[in-house]
C-alpha cells in the first residue's frame, strides 16, 4: 500500500503566517495606480494635444518614446482614461482604444480587434484585409465622434509590414462623421527608420519623449506603492534605497524596481520572515538578473547556443580561473556541432556570435596581447554555468550533448 501523508490543514497552515504583504497585487505591473509621480510634464504634453477630441477636432499623431519601465504605458492610459472621463461628462463621444501590438501583432488582427471594439462582427481569421477595414471604417462612421487608437509597442506591429499604420493615418479623408487619430508608444528609438516617410511624417506630427527615472524618483514610486503594499514595519530600513539604486543603476526602470521590491519581498515571506531586509533585495537582484539571463538564452538562435555550449564546457573542465581563449572555443564548437550534425559556421562567423553574446551580457571577451604569437580574445562567462546549462539542453537539439563532455570532450584533454 502507498503510504500518504496526511495533508490535512495544509494550507490553514500556510494562512496562519502574518503575512508581510498587505496587496502584494498593487506591485505588478497590470496595476495602475492613480497618481503618477514626475511625469507631470509628460502628462500635461499629452492631455495639451488629445484635448482638441473633447471640442469635436482631431487631435494630431502623437509618437511617444522612451526607455523600458519610464511610465508611457502607464501614462497613456491615464490620459486615455481621464479622456474618457471628460467626454462621457460633457455627453460627447470620445473612445479610446489600447491595443498592445506585442499580442495583437498582425495588420489583419489588429483590425479585427478594431472592429469588433465597435461591435462589428468579423471573424479572428479569413477574411480579405480590405473587408476588414470596410467593417471598422463603416462602425465608427455610423456617428459624429472621435477615436483613438493607441498602439503600444507599435514597433512589433511595423516588423509585419506598415500597410495597416499608413491606411489608419489616410483614414480621415474617408471618413465623413467620425475622426481618428492615433498613438504609437515604442522603447525603440530607431523603428521610424524602417516606416515608409509618409507614415512616419503622419505618426510622428507630435512626439513625447520620456527620459529615464533618476533614483531618487525611483524611491518616490516605490514609497507610494510600498504603502499599499505592505503591512507597516514590514521593509526594513535600507530596502527602497537599494531597489532604488539597483533600478537606477539600470537604467531608471520602475518596472525592474517595483518588481525587486516584490520578489524582495517573496523571499522573505518564503523564509518566514517577518521583515524585508537588504539581504533579501540582494538575492531578489540576483533572482531576477538570472531569470532575465534564462529567458535570453532560451530564445537564441542554435549556433548562438553551441558557441556558449563550448564556452560552458570548456569552462567547466577543471579549469576555473583560466580565461577560455577564442581558438579553444572554436575547437570545441566544431566537435560539437560535428557530434549533432549541425553545419560548422567559420571562425570569423562564430566569432561574431561570441560578440553577440557579449553584447547580451551573457558572456564577457576581453582581447588579450599573447606578445609575438599576435592577440586573441579571453572569454569568461557572466551567468551562472549550471543553470545555463540546464537551460541549453532542454533544447531538443542540443540534448544529445548532454553526454559529450564524458566521452569524446574528455578523451580531447586526456
Ligand atoms: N511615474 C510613475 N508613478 C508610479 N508608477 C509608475 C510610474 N511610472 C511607471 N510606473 C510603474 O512602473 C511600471 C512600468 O511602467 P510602464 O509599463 O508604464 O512602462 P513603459 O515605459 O510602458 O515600459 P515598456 O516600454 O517596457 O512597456 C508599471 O507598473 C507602472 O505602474
Amino acid at each position: 500500500m502507498i503510504k500518504t501523508q496526511s495533508l490535512d490543514g495544509l494550507f490553514e497552515k500556510l494562512l496562519e503566517g502574518k503575512s508581510i504583504f498587505k496587496n502584494k497585487e498593487v506591485l505588478r505591473p497590470s496595476y495602475t495606480p492613480d497618481l503618477l509621480l514626475h511625469r507631470n510634464e509628460q502628462i500635461n504634453g499629452l492631455a495639451t494635444i488629445l484635448v482638441s477630441a473633447l471640442r469635436g477636432e482631431t487631435p494630431s499623431n502623437v509618437l511617444i518614446y522612451g526607455k523600458t519601465g519610464t511610465g508611457k504605458t502607464a501614462v497613456t492610459r491615464y490620459v486615455g482614461k481621464e479622456l474618457e472621463r471628460v467626454s462621457e461628462e460633457k455627453s460627447l463621444f470620445c473612445s479610446v482604444v489600447y491595443i498592445n501590438c506585442e499580442v495583437i501583432d498582425t495588420q489583419y488582427r489588429l483590425l479585427a480587434n478594431l472592429a469588433r471594439h465597435f461591435e462589428e462582427e468579423v471573424p479572428m481569421t479569413g477574411w480579405p484585409t480590405d473587408q476588414v477595414f470596410m467593417k471598422f471604417k463603416e462602425a465608427i462612421d455610423s456617428k459624429e465622434q472621435v477615436i483613438i487608437i493607441i498602439l503600444d509597442e507599435i514597433d512589433k506591429l511595423i516588423k509585419k509590414g506598415d500597410d495597416v499604420l499608413y491606411n489608419l493615418s489616410r483614414i480621415n479623408t474617408d471618413l465623413r462623421r467620425a475622426k481618428v487619430s492615433m498613438i504609437g508608444v515604442s522603447n525603440d528609438l530607431k523603428f521610424t527608420e524602417f516606416l515608409d516617410p509618409r507614415v512616419k511624417s503622419s505618426l510622428g506630427e507630435e512626439e513625447l519623449i520620456f527620459p529615464p527615472y533618476d533614483a531618487e524618483q525611483i524611491s518616490d514610486i516605490l514609497k507610494q506603492r510600498a504603502k499599499m503594499a505592505y503591512n507597516e514595519g514590514a521593509l526594513g530600513e535600507m530596502v527602497i534605497p537599494l531597489c532604488a539604486a539597483f533600478a537606477a543603476q539600470e537604467h531608471g526602470d520602475a518596472r525592474r524596481a517595483l518588481d525587486l521590491l516584490r520578489v524582495s519581498g517573496e523571499i522573505a515571506e518564503r523564509e518566514n520572515q517577518p521583515q524585508v531586509l537588504e539581504e533579501h533585495v540582494r538575492r531578489a537582484q540576483e533572482k531576477i538578473e538570472i531569470d532575465r539571463v534564462v529567458e535570453v538564452v532560451r530564445t537564441l538562435p542554435t549556433q548562438s547556443k553551441l558557441v556558449l555550449y563550448s564556452i560552458i564546457l570548456l569552462r567547466s573542465r577543471g579549469r576555473e580561473g583560466k580565461n577560455v581563449t577564442t581558438g579553444e572555443m572554436y575547437n570545441v564548437y566544431r566537435q560539437l556541432c560535428h557530434h549533432i550534425d549541425v553545419d560548422i559556421l567559420t571562425q570569423r562567423r562564430v566569432t561574431d556570435l561570441m560578440s553577440e553574446l557579449d553584447m547580451l551580457g551573457i558572456v564577457n571577451a576581453v582581447v588579450v596581447s599573447k606578445g609575438r604569437y599576435g592577440r586573441t580574445k579571453e572569454i569568461s562567462l557572466s551567468v551562472p554555468v549550471e543553470n545555463t546549462r540546464k537551460v541549453l539542453l532542454e533544447d531538443y537539439r542540443l540534448k544529445p550533448l548532454v553526454d559529450f563532455k564524458t566521452s569524446a570532450f574528455s578523451k580531447m584533454f586526456s
